[in-house]
């Protein structure tokens, strides 16, 4: 992805503690990322060196990359020397998709679409389970809707699990936001998911049903006719997406900002909805529009694939994290559990 890579040296920063200051600039397409570096001598004797970034445009890949440049995992995956040298020779990356946790309006059989509701009682107990499910499986990056119900369900289950590294929410709507939320700490960072929220992950926009009860609506227009339009792939509802819609920007999200994640060799989770994941799932299992109309997805089970040679490979539902034979760990899902365990003991 970098296309042009230079080291400059850096103008001395008001700061007595400073001792050697350096930038590297890096051209990702069409946006450019300076990774500042400063070497600090503490009042202690010790020295210490952090290292952050100022970007400009296309915020999301720049944080994106960031975060991927500085990130060094003690426990990487696969087994490997290096973070940089384990991802260059990574020849799989797992890839978890979790729908949201039930929300309030899932209990009152409401279409909820971009309307943003919180979880119930339940769906946070089911984003624990399903945190529990994915605690054994390497997570690098976190990619959720801009809703709220797929962000709890991606924090619930990060509770869980047993790498312990904290999710962070990237924050990249202004300049303003970008700039206070940055960490000041390469050991932090190093123990830190980044997050990226995006609205092409977000439930279909339900139109003019949005708040209207399910039942009610069949009721009023008919079985067949809600039937069409909450599982036909082109009809849309009411001033609403269809499944097509929905699924033409999902999809060109991942293929745009995901993927490329997975060649690189990134583990990453996908908190979404009930119809932003069937479009994606019907492009990694390459189902016909056909196919994917009949694609149900409950909600708080995590479906795991392996990304390997350009290809996904289905694994299905991690059942227990302590239940390999359920899912039949890839070699180098096991050898990241297996050092889980020794960090652990
Ligand atoms: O938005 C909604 O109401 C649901 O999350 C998905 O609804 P559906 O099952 O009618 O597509």
């Amino acid at each position: 992805m970098a296309t042009a890579v230079f080291q400059q040296p850096f103008g001395s920063l008001q700061s007595h503690r400073h001792v050697n200051n350096s930038a590297v600039h890096l051209e990702l397409g069409s946006c450019s990322v300076r990774l500042i570096s400063k070497s600090f001598k503490l009042d202690n004797g010790q020295s210490r060196k952090d290292t952050y970034c100022r970007g400009q445009r296309n915020f999301a890949v720049i944080q994106a990359s960031t975060f991927q440049t500085s990130l060094v995992d003690p426990v990487s995956f696969p087994s490997g020397n290096s973070a940089s040298e384990s991802q260059k020779k990574s020849s799989e990356a797992a890839l978890i998709l979790i729908r949201h946790g039930e929300s309030l309006w899932n209990e009152k059989n409401l279409f909820t679409g971009c309307v943003d509701v919180p979880l119930t009682n339940k769906g946070v107990e089911e984003a624990i389970e399903a945190g529990n499910r994915i605690s054994n499986i390497p997570v690098d990056m976190i990619y959720t809707s801009a809703l709220i119900r797929a962000q709890m369900t991606a924090m619930l289950a990060m509770t869980q699990h047993r790498r312990r590294k904290v999710p962070v929410i990237l924050h990249n709507e202004s300049e303003q936001a970008r700039s206070w939320s940055q960490i000041f700490s390469e050991d932090t960072i190093t123990q830190t998911i980044p997050v990226i929220t995006a609205w092409q992950l977000n439930e279909r926009m339900y139109g003019e049903l949005q708040g209207l009860n399910k039942q009610e609506t069949a009721d009023r227009f008919g079985k067949e006719k809600v039937h069409e339009w909450r599982r036909s792939y082109d009809i849309p509802p009411p001033n609403g997406e269809s499944l097509e819609m929905c699924a033409e920007r999902a999809v060109a999200y991942f293929t745009e900002y995901i993927e490329p994640q997975l060649h690189s060799g990134k583990n990453i989770m996908i908190a979404a909805h009930g119809n932003s994941l069937r479009s994606i799932i019907m492009y990694l299992n390459k189902l016909t529009s056909k196919e994917v109309i009949s694609l149900e997805l409950s909600t708080g089970i995590p479906m795991l694939y392996i990304f390997k040679e350009g290809k996904f490979i289905r694994r299905g539902s991690p059942v227990a994290p302590t239940e390999a034979g359920v899912y039949a760990y890839t070699t180098d899902l096991a050898l990241y559990r297996e050092k889980l365990d020794e960090m652990l003991n």
